[in-house]
């Protein structure tokens, strides 16, 4: 085997790499301007892609649009066979689509394994869901009616993601969308579009119909083309993985069109440990949420909540962990950590981190920029008795710092823990059955995992409450936002025999 380049990395199948857009079975290649994809682990330009004019959206929303009248009535079995050999293909590329992720992205190799993994699971889990858009029989009051009810595909979804996971946030609504019939319109990150393209060219290879699987690309036109999306009448259904803020603008653009929407939010998960759990699991676990993705997943842990009566263990156990990562280009396989995304992303750590230090936070870790490294990468930083003002309280960091707070009675900690707009993932930890079920009843929070720190899979409803958005992805219920119900009423049969 040729020896890894970590600049470029090696591809078995090097037509993964695309360079154009997706719109209608067709590569978009050209356009009047471009914009530039850079590796955020040293800077360099990994692709040059166009940078589509709006009419390129329309286009791409008509085509979509086009396709739904046949795609729609394909059978269901026929659209879980097509979805089935996309898991498949995703498999067999594996590896080549993790260093996609990890060379656009900056995350590990081991992330990005497991992220593809995991991308591909939601192609399998909604094959095996296509067949299966169960409808009702209903008796209304009226004795001579009988009322049947249909789950039919809601039509062209707009597809909107960020690039924290390139590949799985995609997969999580397209794979939902084609299993219940519906065409799609994808707009990737424009720092991590490779691995969209990537998907796209594999959703060919699978057999999908011209025009079902669409990507357009734009960096400079992204809120224009959020527009086009959320106010074409031909779309449907807008869904959205990002920030809360983002997603408010997006849903107030939906109103003229009153469309269907899925907004997957910010979050600012806590994470409660008791005094009665296992410290050795709760270690473990705080530390495989926290820095998945080095911070940057919207379901890492981002306040943990430690009973006082072991917080300095429990500091002193974390930091023992966090002394063995090793922090470099995600795709050296012997890192276990990559670097964040860009130059925000960093000063958000640091902010968080020198505005708990100044209020009083214990430092831990010290962590912070590493510029022998590159620009981007921040080493982890773990601080204690971190005071319940800090910034890193109420805001998500996004990134490698754990803060750790003290509480003393489960009142006290649910309330600390509900301090907060956001509602996605709350994590506690604690032996005790009872303890486990009061703390899992008042979180609000849309997904509550006791006793694991990962806990994300296909199978389950993934979303949030509050202002971390609405709708569910993932499991049984993740079809049906991609669905409408349509009643028929048969009426004026004759009375019963
Ligand atoms: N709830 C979830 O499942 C989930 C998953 C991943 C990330 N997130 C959240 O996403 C945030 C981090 O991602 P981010 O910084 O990329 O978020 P972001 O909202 O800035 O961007 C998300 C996507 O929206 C695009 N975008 C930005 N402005 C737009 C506009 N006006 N119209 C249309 N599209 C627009 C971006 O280009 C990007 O592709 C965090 O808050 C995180 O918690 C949530
Ligand atoms: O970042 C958000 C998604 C994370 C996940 O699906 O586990």
């Amino acid at each position: 085997m040729a020896a890894e380049n970590y600049g470029r990395p090696v591809f078995n199948d090097a037509e993964l790499l695309r360079k154009g857009a997706y719109i209608d079975g067709e590569w978009v290649e050209t356009a009047p301007e471009s914009f530039e994809v850079t590796n955020p682990a040293n800077g360099e330009v990994i692709a040059t892609l166009p940078e589509q004019p709006v009419s390129e959206v329309e286009r791409a929303i008509d085509v979509a649009h086009a396709a739904f009248k046949t795609f729609k009535n394909t059978a269901p079995r026929e659209r879980a066979r097509w979805l089935r050999n996309m898991y498949n293909l995703m498999l067999e590329n594996i590896d080549d689509l993790a260093k996609i992720i990890a060379w656009e992205n900056g995350k590990a190799m081991s992330d990005a394994t497991g992220e593809v993994r995991y991308a591909a699971s939601y192609y399998e889990w909604y094959a095996e869901e296509a067949p299966r858009m169960y409808g009702t029989t209903i008796q209304p009051g009226n004795p001579t009616n009988r009322v049947i009810t249909m789950r039919q595909p809601v039509g062209v979804c707009g597809i909107i993601c960020p690039w924290n996971f390139p590949s799985a946030m995609i997969t999580r609504k397209a794979a939902a969308a084609l299993a219940a019939g519906c065409t799609v319109v994808i707009k990737p990150d424009s720092s991590t579009p490779l691995s969209a393209l990537a998907l796209a060219y594999l959703m060919e290879k699978a057999g999908f119909p011209k025009g079902v699987f669409n990507v357009v690309l734009s960096h400079t036109r992204t809120p224009e083309f959020g527009l086009r999306l959320c106010e074409s009448p031909k779309v449907k259904k807008i869904t959205f993985t990002g920030s809360t803020a983002v997603g408010k603008i997006l849903m107030k653009q939906s109103a003229s069109t009153l469309k269907k929407l899925s907004l997957e939010l910010g979050g600012n998960a806590p994470l409660i440990v008791f005094a009665d759990a296992d410290m050795d699991q709760a270690v473990e676990q705080a530390i495989a949420s926290k820095f998945r993705g080095l911070g940057q997943t919207c379901v890492c842990c981002n306040r943990l909540y430690v009973h006082s009566s072991i917080i300095d263990e429990f500091a002193e156990r974390i930091a023992a962990e966090v002394r063995k990562f090793v922090v470099g280009n995600g795709l050296d396989p012997k890192n276990t950590h990559g670097c964040l995304i860009n130059g925000k992303a960093v000063a958000k750590v640091e902010h968080h981190k020198q505005d708990a230090v100044s209020r009083g936070a214990k430092v831990v870790i010290e962590g912070g920029l590493l510029p022998e490294l590159g620009p981007n990468f921040y080493a982890p930083v773990v601080l204690s008795h971190v005071p319940h003002d800090a910034v890193v309280a109420k805001e998500e960091t996004f990134g490698p710092l754990c803060p750790i707070f003290s509480f003393d009675t489960i009142e006290e900690v649910v309330g600390y823990a509900n301090d907060s707009e956001f509602g996605l993932a709350s994590y506690v930890f604690s032996k005790n059955i009872d303890t486990v079920y009061t703390v899992a009843e008042a979180l609000e929070s849309g997904m509550v995992s006791a006793n694991t720190g990962l806990f994300s899979d296909c199978s389950i409803p993934f979303g949030g409450v509050k202002e971390s958005g609405f709708g569910r992805e993932g499991s049984l219920y993740g079809i049906e936002d991609y669905t409408v119900i349509k009643t028929l009423n048969i009426g004026s049969l004759p009375p019963r025999i």
